[in-house]
């Protein structure tokens, strides 16, 4: 079946370029999908032996992806080189936390013009490292690109309309994601800030987690639209102090996926959250996902660095408490809503000679 398979894709090689995708979970599955809807060949790396057999054979990722059918030209390998061999885009789709160790395997192994992309949302722990820094330490490409976005993998295999952003400061890599990537069900949207592309995606997950814990207290719609609108100020504030460009805050992978993340119980990290609302320690709810949620990690790392750089982050200083210091959700909700409001200006107000200026200028604009 597989190699039936290889036969069939490679007449595609001529149309489009060979697409490799690194990870066998539910987002690496869903992208291969659309990668070979668009017509390349495809190629899927995955280190569980069987779980190439039951790809190859059944055409569903019943590990990661168990009601979905996967793209027949999709083929899965445990072999990195072959996978790699010819791709001239690389889908990295490996949690965090392994995502250094795979990408230095696969890198004698990259063509020397191969874009590579990561589609990963997280942070490197001892390096607090986006995983584009990391391609950029751990490959030769010179071309390399982030794509986020609210794409909830099961929704994308499902076929509903999703929309992501490739954000890369290489204009090549932009469009030929953009071309390999986008089908009737999937658009892509290109940028330039890959720092706040890529920080968006990883910072929504702490909100996400926020976010399902108060759902499972009861709280209702008030508190949800307060939470992620108060969340869309805190990252956006964070990662501007970093060097994000604040309208990434208002595109796809800044309110685009901080909405889809705190709304949506297909969300690993929401359903963290909400398990931790019902009770469940940290270590029950991570076990009982059996998935990587990349909060969990990334919670810690932003408080700390928050706090070296004294950048006020209220929401998610109170979530690291309850996670890791066994502060009871309810008690922080409450301290929250209690505390100093001297700094809790909703936008920086502009200085009044700024304000005047603008209202001139407003109405020399009417009367023109
Ligand atoms: N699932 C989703 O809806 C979306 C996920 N993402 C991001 O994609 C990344 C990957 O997530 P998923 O595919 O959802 O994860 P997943 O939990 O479904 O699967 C992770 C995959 O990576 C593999 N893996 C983990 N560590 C590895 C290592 N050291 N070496 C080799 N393989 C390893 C696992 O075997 C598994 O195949 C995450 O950072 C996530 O934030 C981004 C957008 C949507
Ligand atoms: O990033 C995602 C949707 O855009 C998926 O979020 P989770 O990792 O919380 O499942």
């Amino acid at each position: 079946m597989a190699a039936e398979h290889q036969s069939q894709a490679s007449t595609d090689d001529i149309r489009v370029p060979p697409v490799a995708v690194l990870g066998g979970g539910s987002f690496g599955t869903a992208l291969a999908s659309i990668a070979a809807t668009g017509g390349a060949r495809v190629r899927q790396w995955m280190r569980d032996a069987d779980l190439v057999e039951h790809v190859n054979t059944h055409h569903v990722n019943h590990r990661y992806l168990p009601d979905f059918s996967i793209h027949p030209d999709v083929v899965a390998s445990t072999d990195l080189a072959w996978v790699l061999e010819e791709a001239l885009l690389v889908l990295v789709a490996i949690p965090s936390g392994g995502f250094r160790q795979v990408v230095r395997q696969a890198s004698p192994y990259l063509a020397p013009d191969a874009i590579v992309v990561s589609t990963t949302k997280g942070i490197e722990t001892d390096s607090f490292l986006l995983m584009s820094q990391i391609l950029e330490q751990e490959t030769h490409s010179a071309h390399i690109g982030v794509l986020s976005g609210p794409n909830l993998a099961a929704e994308i295999a499902q076929g509903h309309l999703s929309a992501s952003v490739v954000a890369s400061n290489d204009e090549q890599t932009r469009s030929r994601v953009q071309a390999a990537l986008s089908c009737d069900h999937f658009r892509v949207y290109a940028s330039n800030d890959r720092y706040g592309v890529e920080m968006g995606g990883a910072l929504k997950n702490i909100y996400a987690i926020a976010v399902g814990m108060a759902a499972a207290l009861g709280m209702g719609e008030n508190t949800r639209s307060m939470l992620i609108t108060r969340a869309l100020a805190e990252m956006s504030r964070f990662a501007v102090a970093q060097g994000a460009n604040p309208m990434t805050f208002l595109g796809l992978a800044g309110v685009g996926d901080l909405i889809v993340t705190c709304s949506s119980n297909l969300s690993r990290n929401y359903r963290v959250g909400y398990a931790m609302g019902e009770g469940r320690t940290l270590d029950e709810a991570v076990a009982a996902l059996g998935q990587v949620a990349e909060g969990v990690n990334t919670v810690s790392l932003i408080v700390r660095r928050a706090s070296e750089e004294n950048i006020y982050m209220p929401l998610a200083t109170g979530l690291y408490r309850v996670m890791f210091e066994g502060v009871a959700p309810r008690e922080m909700a409450t301290a929250l809503m209690r505390s100093e409001q001297s700094s809790d200006v909703e936008f920086t107000l502009p200085r009044e000679d700024t304000r005047r200026a603008q209202q001139q200028t407003a109405a020399r604009d009417i009367s023109s």
